[in-house]
């Protein structure tokens, strides 16, 4: 017997079941976290996960974790490519969770943004193909996290990029050369000064998604019929060509760690900060934008 998760919604909780299923008729492992729902396609060894943290799958220090973890898992397994996606259609996610932000204790604001960046890190760097499927809106720390993956899918008529300069935040250098790494360097330095959502099909046209989907069904088709399309490329070769790609940015990144931990600490650690985050909060809660 193989013993699955499975969780659904009744009446507007959310119910795990532990399912038993024969080990002869399993197409799906299933090995979710509490914020994070994965299930492995056992005949396409292909990965989907779900971020699932009401209301908005915020990323707090538990959803970070968790996500760097199931990503090492599916490494261990040598899945054939994983599909990161949200498992509520309109919001991938909302970015960070701005509670992490709201506080001035500087080892906390150091123990966050370090799993942050981690976890950016494992996403970019992992040998896992990887596809956004980008099933609605994606302000911030969500675009950064999409940027990450080898490919991104995108449905219509929702927001992308980094907004932090509209809130009066900064957003981080790395964000920054991510952006500028997909649409080009003009084209960031204007989105961050202006602090710039694209709509799906701004971001097609600059390049910072890969192609439009009118739905999340044909976004996780799509995604596998990208991960099958390097089925008979040679692995090994695979690897360490996304490798050599993205060494110059992650010897940047890994370089600058101590600089940009200190930057994040210090900008967001700052009482004048403290004001513009604790402002957006209760303007984001009264919806005056
Ligand atoms: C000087 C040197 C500097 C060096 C480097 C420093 C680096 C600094 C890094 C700073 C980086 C920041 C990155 C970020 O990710 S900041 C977060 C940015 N995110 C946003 O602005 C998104 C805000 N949210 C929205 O736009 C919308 O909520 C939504 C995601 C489009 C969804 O809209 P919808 O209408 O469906 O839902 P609501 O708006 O009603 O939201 C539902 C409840 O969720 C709360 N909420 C929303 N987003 C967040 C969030 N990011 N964190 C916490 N809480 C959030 C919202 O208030 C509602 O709560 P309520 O039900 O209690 O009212």
């Amino acid at each position: 017997m193989f013993k699955g998760i499975c969780r659904e919604t009744h009446n507007g909780n959310m119910v795990t079941k532990i399912l038993k299923i024969p080990k002869f008729f399993t197409c799906i492992r299933n090995f979710s976290s509490e914020n994070v729902l994965v299930e492995v396609n056992n005949k396409t060894n292909t990965a989907i996960l779900r971020l699932s943290r009401p209301p908005v799958n915020g990323l707090n220090l538990e959803v970070l974790n968790e996500f760097e973890s199931l990503l090492s898992q599916l490494e261990q397994q040598k899945v054939n490519g994983v599909i990161i996606t949200s498992n509520k259609e309109g919001i991938l996610t909302g970015g960070i969770d701005i509670a992490e932000l709201q506080t001035i204790d500087q080892r906390r604001l150091k123990k966050y943004w370090t799993t942050f960046r981690d976890t950016f890190l494992k996403l970019y760097n992992t040998p896992l193909l990887t596809v956004a499927v980008i099933n609605g809106h994606s302000p911030a720390g969500g675009c950064l996290f999409s940027t990450a993956c080898d490919y991104r899918v995108m449905t219509r008529n929702y927001n992308i990029g980094g907004n932090e300069t509209q809130l009066g935040l900064v957003a981080p250098i790395w964000f920054m050369d991510r952006v500028a790494d997909l649409i080009g360097h003009r084209q960031a330095e204007l989105a961050f000064t202006q602090g710039k959502l694209f709509s799906t099909d701004e971001a097609h046209k600059l390049g910072l998604i890969d192609e439009i989907v009118e739905n999340t069904a044909e976004g996780l088709s799509k995604a596998q019929i990208i991960i099958n399309s390097f089925a008979n490329v040679p692995k090994k070769a695979r690897e360490i060509s996304k490798r050599f790609t993205r060494q110059q940015f992650l010897d940047k990144m890994i370089r600058d760690t101590d600089d940009d931990i200190r930057h994040f600490v210090n900008h967001i650690g700052s009482n004048e900060t403290q004001k513009i985050i604790e402002q957006y909060m209760q303007k984001l809660k009264s919806k005056r934008f």
